[in-house]
């Protein structure tokens, strides 16, 4: 009674592999097998995306549990058998929380992070996690770790895949999985699915759980899905959304949450206005003109578009908003998630520091990167300003402020969306390596992500074409709290518009 596996899973959504999985044309088991194949074919080997960390050893056992409960008692819900990759830096029992770390390798956590725990009550299964910026901070290298080297972009092998979730989004992106979870600071779900053609969700601050992830700051990270296409990751969304006891911030979550996939309305852009942000163009022509060929797309199909332009501390929120919070909040938000873990790795930021800083990593072939080992010295001189006036005054009136500037600025133009290139340049050169090909003019090709971070509203990214170089592009939906359902209607419907997703060329189908 095995499947005959007729059923090629390449690029697939989530609903056309469920629907396989129901008429018996695949099993979950020979899912993971198909994964675990391309991992192995594309990851460590030929292009070498490095994305992985660890593929998760009981994937294959879970799979086949999952496939007699599905013949005993029928799927759990749409993601039942649906392998996906996590981001190294959530909880999964089994498997060590690294953060892409050295330093963390031997935390062992005994309780999945609230989401991936989510998720898996769904029927999905974790089959690896993934490579990403250390402590999900770049400084400098994109996708770089001490624990897990360089994750390169599938599309082309001389550009990173952003950061901080480099490995999620260059696994979902080369099919390694059918989705993946991310974490979202200040654009790390947003900039990593931006430059490998994927949808990415920064959720409203509260709509997910933070719990059982290593954070970065707690007042900007948020958890987010990365897929393929509108449809998953909206289907996603809804399954890892909610209020989870653990997380104050999500105490609402429960009266937010709804059924993103099923209301997706393709022909949601022939009524639509849409503002946008004129001040996020000008970093890179072809980031603009792809960007300028969407806002076109989008009028032809009956949108109104009225251009928006935000105060100066909203277009460079990073020095007087996100650099400050993080600084302030690190440390102790940091410690108190390590003391959450059973002994075995370090309690403090002081022992990451002082390992990351022996000669064992220094002289490893993956050392740690010297700017992000400042950036935790940093954090860790700074840990007092948590209790500074000058903190205070970020969280309490600066941050509300910029919310109301932006939802005031929706208001007066009656807006359903504010649009922009999700980064204003294309992925750009992995650190190691030069490329003549690569311009950015911006001040900040990330500036227009900390909008979104600042602020606690959601943003959606979808592909929108390809530059030169062979990478992909993705525009940017941004609305007020808990809009992710007009967002991701926009997006649809841009997306089933215009279909400007392709396959990356390095991880390609490896059946005839
Ligand atoms: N965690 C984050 O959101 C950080 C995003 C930022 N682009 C970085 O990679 O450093």
């Amino acid at each position: 009674e095995i499947a005959k596996s007729t059923f090629d899973p390449f690029e697939k959504s989530i609903d056309e592999v469920t629907k396989a999985l129901d008429t018996k044309q695949i099993t979950s088991e020979e899912l993971v097998k198909y994964y675990l194949k391309r991992i192995e074919a594309f990851d460590k080997q030929g292009p070498v995306i490095n994305s992985i960390i660890a593929v998760n050893n009981q994937a294959l056992e879970t799979a086949k549990a999952l496939d007699t409960e599905r013949k005993s008692k029928g799927p759990r819900s749409k993601l039942h058998g649906i392998p996906f990759v996590v981001k190294d830096n959530f909880d999964v029992v089994g498997m060590p929380t690294t953060a892409g770390a050295v330093a963390l390798k031997n935390e062992n956590p005994t309780k999945n992070s609230f989401t991936v725990q989510k998720l898996i009550d769904a029927g999905a299964i974790v089959i690896a996690k993934t490579n990403m910026s250390e402590l999900a901070a770049s400084y400098g290298r994109l996708g770089y770790s001490s624990m897990g080297g360089l994750t390169i972009n599938p599309y082309n092998l001389s550009r990173d895949a952003s950061g901080s979730s480099s490995g999620s989004a260059a696994a979902v992106a080369a099919n390694f999985a059918v989705f993946g979870l991310g974490t979202d600071t200040s654009g790390s779900v947003r900039g990593p699915a931006n430059v490998t053609g994927l949808v990415g969700i920064r959720p409203t601050m509260g709509l997910t759980s933070r719990s059982g992830v290593v954070p970065s700051s707690l007042s900007l990270d948020v958890t987010g899905p990365l897929a393929r296409s509108v449809e998953d990751a909206s289907l996603v969304l809804t399954a890892m959304a909610g209020t989870d006891k653990a997380d104050y911030a999500t105490k609402s979550a429960n009266r937010y949450v709804q059924d993103y996939a099923k209301a997706l309305n393709a022909s949601s852009l022939k009524h639509a206005r849409i503002g946008v942000a004129t001040d996020f163009f000008g970093g890179n022509d072809e980031v603009d003109a792809i960007t300028n060929q969407a806002i076109a797309k989008m009028k032809s199909m009956g949108t109104e578009v009225v251009p928006v332009t935000f105060s100066k501390q909203t277009k460079y929120l990073w020095t007087p908003v996100l650099g400050p919070v993080g600084d302030a909040e690190f440390k102790i938000q940091f410690e108190k998630y390590l003391r959450s873990l059973p002994a075995g790795g370090p309690k403090t930021l002081q022992e990451v520091i002082d390992i990351s800083e022996s000669p064992e990593v220094l002289n490893s072939a993956t050392p740690v990167n010297p700017a992000r080992l400042e950036g935790l010295k940093t954090a860790l001189a700074k840990a007092d300003t948590l209790y500074s006036n000058e903190y205070k005054k970020i969280v309490k009136k600066e941050m509300p402020q910029t919310r109301k500037e932006i939802e005031k600025i929706m208001k007066k133009n009656n807006l359903d969306a504010i649009v922009f290139p999700t980064m204003a340049c294309p992925a750009s050169n992995r650190f190691d390596k030069e490329d003549p090909t690569y311009v950015c003019n911006a001040y900040d090709t990330y500036a227009a992500s900390y909008v979104a971070s600042a602020t606690g509203f959601p943003e959606v990214t979808v592909p929108a074409g390809m530059v030169e170089a062979g990478v992909p592009v993705g525009i940017s939906f941004l609305g007020t709290a808990y809009s992710e359902q007009t967002l991701l209607n926009l997006a649809y419907s841009f997306e089933q518009a215009t279909k400007a997703r392709t396959v990356p060329v390095h991880t390609p189908n490896l059946r005839p």
